[in-house]
């Protein structure tokens, strides 16, 4: 199993600290969240917060942005150095020209689901997709409580990767702890992301390990 802690749970006012933790940790990927206070209710962070994440870690980067027009940015991203670009579905009027976009800056493309979106709505796009992730809360903020529909709906979407004869892996956001975790793992998740989970643990470190082992 892979895991992205979120960086949006991390303490802001002492970042380096956390992003320290999760150099010296066995996490995989470092998920980092852009909000734009229009596709989702809440702002978050932006490139120049990112730019001094990339420079002190030591992971790859996962960056997930929860904005409109994201395909306005897969240059930034690159640049950034991040390994993965997440778009969502529900912001990409062209979805097919945004992945070719990230893939041809050498990024693995992944698109992102809300709770509300059908995986069949991949059907078509599943074999250019390097990643999905399926957002097991409503984005826009760490912390909230897991959506059970997303147990099966990550099986849905395992079924479908195989019938098209697809790489992608599948990533899921939101809600993760040890108990959905085990579940979402049974039910053939790749890539953890977890934020509250790992960031309010006594031992992040540990909890991280733990999730990598599922
Ligand atoms: O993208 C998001 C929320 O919009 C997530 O990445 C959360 O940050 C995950 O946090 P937890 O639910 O694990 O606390």
């Amino acid at each position: 199993m892979l895991v992205a802690p979120s960086v949006l749970s991390a303490d802001f006012g002492n970042l380096q600290h956390d992003i320290e933790m999760l150099n010296k940790s066995n996490c995989d990927w470092l998920h980092l969240d852009v909000m734009d206070g229009v596709f989702v209710p809440n702002i978050s962070f932006g490139f120049p917060v990112m730019k001094a994440i990339a420079k002190h870690a030591r992971k790859p980067l996962d960056v997930h942005l929860m904005i409109v027009e994201p395909e306005k940015f897969v240059k930034e991203v690159k640049d950034l150095g991040a390994k993965v670009m997440n778009v969502h579905y529900e912001a990409c009027t062209h979805l097919h020209r945004v992945v070719q976009q990230i893939k041809n800056e050498g990024m693995m493309a992944g698109v992102t689901l809300n709770p509300s979106s059908p995986v069949s709505l991949l059907e078509e796009i599943i074999p250019d997709l390097d990643l999905v992730m399926l957002m097991s809360v409503n984005p826009g903020f760490g912390g909230q409580k897991f959506i059970e529909g997303s147990v099966d709906k990550t099986r849905r979407l395992k079924e479908m990767i195989l019938r098209r004869n697809s790489n992608a892996l599948i990533e899921i956001d939101g809600g993760v702890n040890r108990e959905t975790g085990k579940r979402l793992a049974d039910a053939g998740a790749d890539i953890l992301v977890s934020g509250n989970f790992i960031f309010k643990a006594e031992q992040p470190e540990a909890e991280i390990d733990y999730l990598k082992h599922l």
